[in-house]
This record gives C-alpha cells, sequence and structure tokens, in this order.
C-alpha cells in the first residue's frame, strides 16, 4: 500500500493507493512546523473514519515547501518503517529528466503533473494547474517536462485584491451571470472569472504557437472545472493529476 504526499504553498494532500485505486484522500493545510507526530494523529483519525485496513509500506512526497519534507520524512520513518521517495531529490528517478536551462529546481509538482499527464495522455500537452500560482506545464512528445509558465493562482490575486483596497471583501471565485458587474462583489468575480479565462486562453495560444504541434490542453487543481465553465478549451480535466503522476513515478522506481 503507497501513501503518496502531494504538500503544496497552501494545501497539503495525503492519498492512499493500494495498486489499482486510491482508498481515501485527505486534505490538510500546509504547515511547516507540524511535527511527525501531528501528522499521525490527524492521519490516523482520518483513515479509522474510512475503515481503512492500513497496510503502508511505502511512501512517496512531492512538497513545494522544501521545510516540510523533514518532518513528512520522520513520519513515514517512525510510522511505516519506510524511506519516502522525495521527487527532485537524487534518490528519485524520474521516467524522462527535465528539459531546461542548468541549475533550475523545477517544482516537484509540475514534474509529477507532466509524469501523470504523460501516463494517461501520451506526449504534446498543456497541462494547467489551479493551485497556490496557476501554472501551465509543457510536456513533450517523449514525456518530457520541456518548460512552462507560473502565473499569479486565483485565491492569491482575490487575496491580494482584498489586502491591497480597502473598500473591496474577500470574495471566494464563482462564474458570474454577467461580464458588467452592478455590484463590488459581482465585479470582483467578474473580473477574476472573466481575467483567468483570458489568461489561460492567451498563454496557451501563444505556448501553441510556439511549439509549432498541435498539443492538448489538460486541466486540474480544485478551480479547473469552475474555469471549464468558461469558453476555456480543456481537451480533459483530471482532479486527481498530481496523485496520479505520484503513483507513475513510485512504479517507475520501485521497478529498478
Ligand atoms: N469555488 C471555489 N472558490 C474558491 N476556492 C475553491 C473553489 N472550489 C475549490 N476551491 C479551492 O481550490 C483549492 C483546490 O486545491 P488545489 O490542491 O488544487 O490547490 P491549492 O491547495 O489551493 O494549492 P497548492 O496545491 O499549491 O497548495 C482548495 O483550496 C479549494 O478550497
Ligand atoms: C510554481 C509552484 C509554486 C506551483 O506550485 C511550484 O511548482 C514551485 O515552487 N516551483 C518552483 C519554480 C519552478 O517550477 O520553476
Ligand atoms: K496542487
Amino acid at each position: 500500500m503507497l501513501l503518496a504526499i502531494d504538500c503544496g504553498n497552501t494545501n497539503t494532500v495525503f492519498a492512499i493507493w493500494d495498486g489499482s485505486k486510491f482508498l481515501c484522500t485527505l486534505r490538510t493545510s500546509t504547515h511547516h512546523a507540524r511535527t511527525a507526530d501531528a501528522y499521525f494523529t490527524w492521519f490516523s483519525t482520518l483513515v479509522k473514519h474510512y475503515e481503512i485496513d492500513l497496510d503502508i509500506t511505502d511512501v512517496i512526497i512531492s512538497s513545494t515547501v522544501p521545510r516540510v519534507v523533514f518532518n513528512l520524512r520522520v513520519f513515514a520513518d517512525r510510522f511505516f518503517g519506510c524511506r519516502p521517495i522525495v521527487v527532485g531529490k537524487p534518490e528519485c528517478a524520474l521516467p524522462r529528466q527535465p528539459r531546461v536551462d542548468e541549475g533550475t529546481q523545477v517544482g516537484p509538482d509540475r514534474l509529477v503533473n507532466a509524469a501523470g499527464a504523460y501516463d494517461l495522455y501520451g506526449g504534446n500537452l498543456i497541462v494547467v494547474d489551479f493551485g497556490t500560482a496557476t501554472t501551465f506545464d509543457v510536456v513533450a512528445d517523449d514525456g518530457a517536462y520541456v518548460g512552462g509558465v507560473i502565473s499569479p493562482g486565483v485565491n492569491l490575486s482575490l487575496e491580494a485584491l482584498h489586502m491591497a483596497a480597502a473598500a473591496l471583501p474577500h470574495i471566494d471565485v464563482t462564474k458570474p451571470q454577467k461580464v458588467i458587474g452592478t455590484n463590488t462583489v459581482d465585479c470582483m468575480q467578474s473580473g477574476v472569472f472573466w481575467g483567468y479565462v483570458g489568461l489561460v486562453n492567451g498563454v496557451c495560444d501563444r505556448i501553441r504557437a510556439e511549439y509549432e504541434t498541435p498539443m492538448k490542453i489538460i486541466g486540474t487543481g480544485g478551480l479547473a472545472p469552475l474555469f471549464a465553465q468558461g469558453d476555456l478549451l480543456f481537451d480533459e480535466i483530471r482532479e486527481d493529476l498530481t496523485m496520479h503522476g505520484l503513483t507513475v513515478i513510485h512504479a517507475h522506481n520501485k521497478k529498478g
């Protein structure tokens, strides 16, 4: 049984993979100060709720926050007696080496997305991930991550607007009825929703023009289904893409 951990700048997701399906997916906010014992208290309580017959033999971690990895390693060692595979570390082999500028530390979540998307859809892809940042990962014909685009995430933009402007409230993003808002909240929702539809469409068009080979666009992240209601053209949406990628990289490392 594999425990796959995807640690983002905002949220950390644990998923238990039995070799063919995910038995459960657990989400908590990311805190660098959380100890191994605190992870276990949270984890074991929820696992009891799902009535899973726990037998974790392997742990794989992707973390965009370097500081949390130490405590997650201790967690894996202390409670499951295993040495985790950490994406981006030398001990973790990738199906394909990224082709980027020397010295670039590509976010492990982007490498994992690339591996997961290539496994599901083949090469020549743009993966759009609506996380803390909205990222675009370009996956080449052979499955390698070959670059992309990083823009501010949707919730980050909303938070920045609220923080910087005294009269603007905190809001959640939804698809507004109309483009022209007639109250403050509708105006903000329109700006963020249609602004991001424009951003994603514009960036994907430009990537496609530069790449010169037809590409599929894959959407992931919690907000992907919402943006699929705009005139965005995702060929596929796969909310568990990062988790799937972790199982792919784990299998690649197991086969030696
Ligand atoms: N309608 C919505 N409005 C605002 N937020 C939403 C909505 N639907 C889903 N979300 C948020 O989307 C997020 C989905 O999480 P996801 O794992 O894609 O990225 P994240 O956790 O925000 O970022 P990271 O992985 O970088 O930590 C959750 O925080 C969830 O609260
Ligand atoms: C861009 C984020 C924050 C998205 O989670 C993450 O992938 C990251 O920290 N990346 C490092 C820089 C890079 O990917 O080139
Ligand atoms: K994510």
